[in-house]
């Protein structure tokens, strides 16, 4: 039976009242949204299971891990689940979410019992806060943690859900810097190492048993120390979004203009209307969208200065291939030529090394190819050493290579680096190129290009001048070399 309080909470609090809650403290206490029966069945379900025996292990576990208490059987049971489904916070997520991407895996469910401290043990000894999911490699991409509380918890460190109130905003700006962007993550089996950051001041939730707390997987938290006479009793539900495998180290964000802001710095909820995957057209035409991948992409200019710096790439393209991008990093180069190329009815088939996790996000923007083995994180030299085995789906040969010649790595002095720019040019098909991008000052991308001219000549006596041509960007900072394969290889 809903009580008068629940009416005024649902009125109050619908789906866009919500989003812009968690926008801006990045959790919503909703009070009292579960009926008393469902919290008293899932209570005497949680205990009887306690009565079925607990060891030391799984105490310290959940002590020490935060692991979920239960077996398989009473998580997925219906006291558990009816915790969610039963209630209006299933309605909400679906709301928020778009029902048909709501994804929830096998270890969505999670029973969190907080055993009080000792009689006499009054230390109150708070954990470090933590995120959720972060895993070798990033975040996981879930989107929404909805705890419900099946006790009352109205005194401060009875083991309370705690939580940092605008907390995400101020992790969301730290790893925008793209400096940070990579520095959250736990180590394999190890600590989740989080910026040493403040994150201002904690909130401990007073909630009474009933009551569910939605909260962005951005917002810090932790579970405070418990010296009340209780076992803090609660169940976390986990909600993932289809469009982000839960493998892949991005956020999941729902944006206004309807599509999923990426992002390998997790961002906010800004929803108000339903996600849809990422399009790269969207983004093309949206610089907020746009900003998080171009910094993905080793670039810190504007939305403007990377069509001006890198769109030219496309007038050396005149005809539909393989495209093979050197360095690929998150995939955002590769998308952006790919629809720049298809305005000139020019199509291309993505391929990316990267030797940095970033290549993940890769499978964001080309879900098909990634899977097939398009995208692949190896260094160049290894990839080179063996392209066939460390690389099984690529072709022997690609129409296009695209490699940036970093001014700061490659200066073509030495003679490994001289093969690496010939190994590259022999894997280039007949009629197609290797383009070279230069992203230097303008003597050294001078300097570069004389270079790599004089290696190209003596190393291959047929390829001359007449093969090689010079782009500038719209801007004039930036180059691009572009050798023809030249039959080289008939
Ligand atoms: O039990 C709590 O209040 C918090 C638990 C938690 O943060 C977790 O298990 O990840
Ligand atoms: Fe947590």
């Amino acid at each position: 039976m809903e009580t008068a309080t629940s009416k005024t909470a649902a009125a109050t609090y619908d789906p866009k009242n919500i989003c812009e809650l968690l926008r801006r403290d990045g959790y919503v206490h909703l009070r009292k949204w579960v009926d008393p029966a469902d919290v008293r069945s899932a209570v005497r379900a949680i205990n009887f299971e306690i009565g079925e025996g607990i060891s030391r292990e799984e105490i310290e576990l959940m002590r020490v891990n935060t692991i979920s208490f239960g077996t398989d059987r009473l998580r997925h049971s219906q006291p558990i689940t009816n915790l969610l489904y039963k209630t209006r916070a299933f309605k909400l997520v679906q709301e928020l979410y778009g029902a048909e991407n709501i994804f929830l895996p096998d270890y969505y469910v999670q029973i969190a019992l907080r055993f009080p401290q000792d009689v006499g043990n009054d230390i109150i000894s708070y954990l470090p806060w933590h995120l959720d999911n972060v895993q070798p490699g990033g975040v996981k991409g879930f989107g929404l943690i909805v705890g419900v509380f099946l006790n009352d918890t109205l005194q401060p460190d009875s083991g309370n859900f705690t939580v940092f109130p605008g907390g995400h905003r101020t992790l969301e700006a730290h790893f925008r810097n793209t400096a940070y962007s990579m520095s959250l993550y736990r180590h394999k089996y190890g600590k989740i190492i989080v910026p040493n950051i403040d994150i201002g001041d904690q909130h401990q939730i007073l909630a009474n048993a009933g009551d569910i707390v939605i909260c962005h997987h951005q917002m810090p938290h932790r579970a405070a120390p418990n010296i009340s006479p209780h076992i803090r009793m609660a169940v976390f539900f986990r909600i993932y979004h289809k469009h982000l495998p839960f493998e892949h180290p991005v956020d999941c964000n729902l944006r206004g203009d309807e599509s999923l802001v990426d992002a390998d710095v997790p961002s906010l909820c800004d929803c108000s209307k339903r996600s849809v995957p990422t399009d790269i057209g969207t983004m093309l035409i949206n610089p907020d969208l746009s900003i998080p991948w171009i910094r993905g992409s080793k670039c810190s200019g504007s939305f403007q200065f990377w069509e001006s710096t890198r769109r030219f790439i496309t007038d050396s393209i005149n005809q539909s291939g393989t495209l093979l991008d050197i360095g690929c990093a998150n995939g955002f180069l590769l998308a952006s030529l790919c629809y720049w190329l298809e305005q000139k009815s020019l199509s291309v088939i993505p391929y990316g090394i990267e030797c940095d996790p970033s290549v993940l996000q890769c499978r964001r923007l080309f879900p098909n190819q990634y899977e097939l083995g398009h995208f692949i994180q190896i260094d160049l030299e290894t990839f080179l050493s063996a392209p066939t085995h460390e690389a099984p789906a690529f072709p022997e040969r690609f129409d296009f290579i695209y490699w940036n010649v970093w001014v700061e790595n490659y200066d073509l002095e030495a003679e490994i680096e001289q093969n690496i720019l010939c190994k590259l040019y022999q894997m280039v098909s007949s009629k197609g190129k290797l383009l070279l991008g230069l992203y230097g000052t303008k003597p050294q991308n001078d300097e570069k290009l004389e270079k790599i001219k004089r290696v190209m000549f003596r190393r291959f006596p047929y390829v001359n001048n007449s093969h090689v041509q010079v782009l500038s960007s719209l801007n004039h900072s930036h180059n691009l070399l572009s050798i023809d394969a030249i039959n080289q290889n008939n």
